[in-house]
């Protein structure tokens, strides 16, 4: 029997969407269906195939809405699992300062960077770091970015952080991107703070504050040479978890500190950065079921190295894309930072979409299927504007989406 279907995506070049199951650790690639469709019911995709079998159970004309995807490929929308997007200010004469030889490390030491960052954010207004949320989050969109994690941390006072988590609840309420809150608060040592008091102070001032307000999903910690040791980000972690909130680390960045090791001993969801991960650690990661997050955005912006994605597929534990995007790494485009993850970091277009989909969405613990298009699955689509996926990276620095679906529902369209 026909019936009243929600969203039809019919008669697209491709539909690609990473293969597996629920939790499914697997490095395989994805599945391609030529000229396929997407059928989509109360926010959730019911029908997937080629377009002939999906049309004949759920007639375009007869959806509420439909989308001629001729030409096009569809793919679930993006998952970017770690960005810094909620701050104010600018820090574009460091972006220029860094090309003329300046390093991240010299410039946080002086009192810019992040620090610099937090003098601007705290005089902020809550509305106005909503307003530049909002706008972040409406580029992300226009890029194909349907879930997002923001983190604070331009706070490190009880007060900031706070004001950070509300303005990322607020602006969660009001864009359609579904938003992950993580808490921050260990993200750089406040000028002129001795680092064993401030991790005092987010242990027994801000963790506790950010969890009565149940404001977070996550705690990370900044585990880097010169910012948070080992043990002062076990300690942090561990005292998150006590209060429910799941771990995630910046990892073996600039310096190879055993980040990664941490990760595996408290069960974190993610690990993130890993530029000098080494191949012990990512056994460790592996084995303890931990996703790691490469952002290749940073490496590009920094002039570094790129993390050793191949390290990782060699060892058969998939990786997580995301934009990194912050002041330092000044983009919001998952699109970018696949063709990223192809052209710098050697990964294939497959391995790099899988990425930015399906592994992102389990390194922010989201297991109902984002990040594929499949029964059951959130009707989250990016459609661009391609005849196959690989021609994503392969057009590099160019907006390929054009339509963007969000729980069933049109939410971009250029
Ligand atoms: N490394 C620490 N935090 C950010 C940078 C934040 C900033 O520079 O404002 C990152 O993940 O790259
Ligand atoms: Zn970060």
């Amino acid at each position: 029997m026909e019936r009243m279907t929600d969203l039809v995506v019919s008669d697209a070049a491709q539909v690609a969407t990473p293969t597996g199951s629920d939790g499914d650790n697997s490095n395989s690639g994805l599945e391609i269906i030529e000229n396929g469709a997407v059928a989509i019911e109360d926010g959730v995709v019911v029908a997937v195939g080629p377009t002939a079998d999906v049309t004949r159970a759920h007639p375009p004309e007869n959806a509420t809405e439909s989308v001629d995807a001729t030409g096009q490929t569809v793919l679930p929308g993006f998952v970017d699992p770690h960005t810094h997007a909620v701050f104010a200010g600018d820090r574009v004469d460091e972006f220029t300062a860094k090309l003329a030889g300046a390093s991240y490390q010299d410039i946080l030491a002086e009192g810019g960077g992040i620090l610099r960052t937090v003098r601007s954010t705290r005089d902020a207004s809550r509305d106005e770091l909503v307003a530049n949320l909002l706008e972040n989050l409406d580029t992300m969109l226009a890029h194909g970015t349907t879930t997002v994690e923001v983190k604070s941390g331009y706070g490190l006072d009880v007060e900031t952080e706070l004001k950070l988590l509300e303005a990322i609840d607020e602006a969660a309420d009001r864009h359609p991107i579904d938003v992950v809150p993580t808490f921050m608060g260990a993200h750089a040592v406040p000028k002129g703070a001795d680092t064993e008091e401030y991790v005092d102070r987010v242990i027994e001032e801000q963790l506790p504050a950010v969890a009565d307000a149940g404001l977070a999903e996550f705690c990370d910690v900044f585990c880097e040479a010169g910012v948070f040791s080992v043990p002062q980000s076990r300690r942090i972690l561990a005292a998150g978890q006590e209060l429910g909130l799941t771990p995630k680390i910046h990892a073996e960045e600039f310096e190879r500190l055993g980040g990664s090791q941490l990760a595996a001993d408290c069960g974190a969801t993610s690990a993130d950065h890993l530029l000098q991960a080494t191949d012990e650690d990512i056994a460790a990661l592996g084995e303890a079921g931990v996703t790691p997050v490469l952002l290749p955005g940073t490496a590009f912006s920094l002039g570094a190295a790129y993390a050793d994605a191949a390290a990782f597929e060699a060892a058969d534990v998939p990786v997580a894309l995301a934009t990194d995007f912050n002041p330092n790494c000044f983009s919001q485009s998952m699109e970018s930072v696949v063709e990223l993850a192809c052209n710098g970091m050697r990964m294939t277009p497959a391995a790099a979409i899988r990425g930015a989909t399906a592994t992102a969405a389990r390194a922010v613990d989201r297991t109902d299927g984002t990040g594929t298009i499949r029964e059951g699955a959130p009707g989250d689509l990016a459609i661009a504007t391609v005849t196959n996926y690989q021609h994503i990276p392969y057009n590099f620095g160019v907006s390929n989406v054009r339509t963007v679906i969000k729980n069933g529902t049109v939410v971009h369209r250029d």
